[in-house]
């Protein structure tokens, strides 16, 4: 994620000289060096820029945490913005305690400019420095500003998500193999009906239920689906693992 998110900002008009990173191998720091031009640093380096973006593992940041916690950096005012699931702002705010906090989710999607990204704001900034951070995640997609307390629902839905959908266009490009169609075909078709069919019921405003309906014939072939559907309990399926990934949300907190 943070390389999608330092690969968007140079596209859209930052430049490598306004960027640090930090990577724990010296491979990795070689590749975003050479990748991007910008300068490799070491954490607290990166802490002592004045917007901070924390974007390692939910479970690597407590040994960052006690590795900047020692280092004077902290106490440097600016902004603070983590997209990792499950760290809330109010420990971030104890490790930067001159810092604004905000936590943002963003997704795969991102890495061309489509993600959608949900911020939660510190309540302590003016509508300019607001502005400012939404500006700089406009370049991965559609800010939502939303309340922390959704966080980790968002996380489950959006941030999680492209992986649940991703795995349901494998399954459905397995099953018109399975019917006999070339993969590639497939995948022309899967793709096409799924990117049509969001963006129907997104440009019409229609209920997705309406759509079904519609496309149900008496006695056709759609409702023969549906039947199978139904009967696997795909929707309460969807439900529980959307469940899942939230109570691990909470779990990671
Ligand atoms: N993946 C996703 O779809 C999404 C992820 N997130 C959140 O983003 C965060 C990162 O996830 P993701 O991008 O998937 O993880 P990755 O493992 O792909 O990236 C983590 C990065 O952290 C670096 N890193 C690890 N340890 C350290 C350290 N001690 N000091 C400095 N850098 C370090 C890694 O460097 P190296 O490679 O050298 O180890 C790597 O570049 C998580 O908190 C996750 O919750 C949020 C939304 C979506
Ligand atoms: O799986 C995870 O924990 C992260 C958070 C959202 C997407 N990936």
């Amino acid at each position: 994620m943070a390389e999608a998110m330092l690969s968007r900002l140079l596209a859209n008009g930052y430049g490598a000289n306004q960027v640090i990173v930090s990577a724990r191998s010296p491979e990795r720091q070689a590749y975003l060096h050479s990748t991007y031009g910008v300068t490799v640093a070491s954490n607290s380096d990166v802490a002592a820029a004045h917007t901070v973006i924390l974007a390692v593992k939910p479970q690597v940041f407590s040994e960052i945490e006690s590795e900047l916690a020692d280092s004077s950096v902290v106490q440097h005012p600016g902004t603070v913005l983590s997209i990792m699931a499950g760290i809330p702002s109010a420990r971030l705010r104890r490790l930067f305690p001159q810092r604004l906090t905000f936590r943002a989710m963003p997704n795969t999607p991102a890495q061309v400019g489509a993600g959608v990204i949900a911020l939660a704001t510190d309540s302590a900034a003016t509508e300019a420095e607001v502005v400012a951070v939404k500006e700089l995640l406009s370049v991965l997609g559609e800010v939502v500003v939303l309340r922390e307390n959704q966080m980790d629902a968002v996380t489950a839905l959006s941030g999680s998500g492209p992986a649940f959908i991703a795995l349901i266009v494998e399954a459905l490009c397995d099953a018109g193999v399975a019917v006999g169609l070339s993969r590639s075909l497939t995948q022309t078709l899967v793709y096409g009906t799924i990117a049509g069919t969001v963006k129907l019921l997104d440009e019409r405003e229609i209920h997705p239920a309406q759509l079904k309906d519609a496309v149900t014939s008496p006695a056709g072939t759609t409702i023969a689906g549906i039947e199978v559907l139904e009967t696997a309990g795909v929707r309460g399926t969807l439900i529980q693992t959307v469940k899942a990934a939230y109570q691990r949300a909470q779990a990671l907190n």
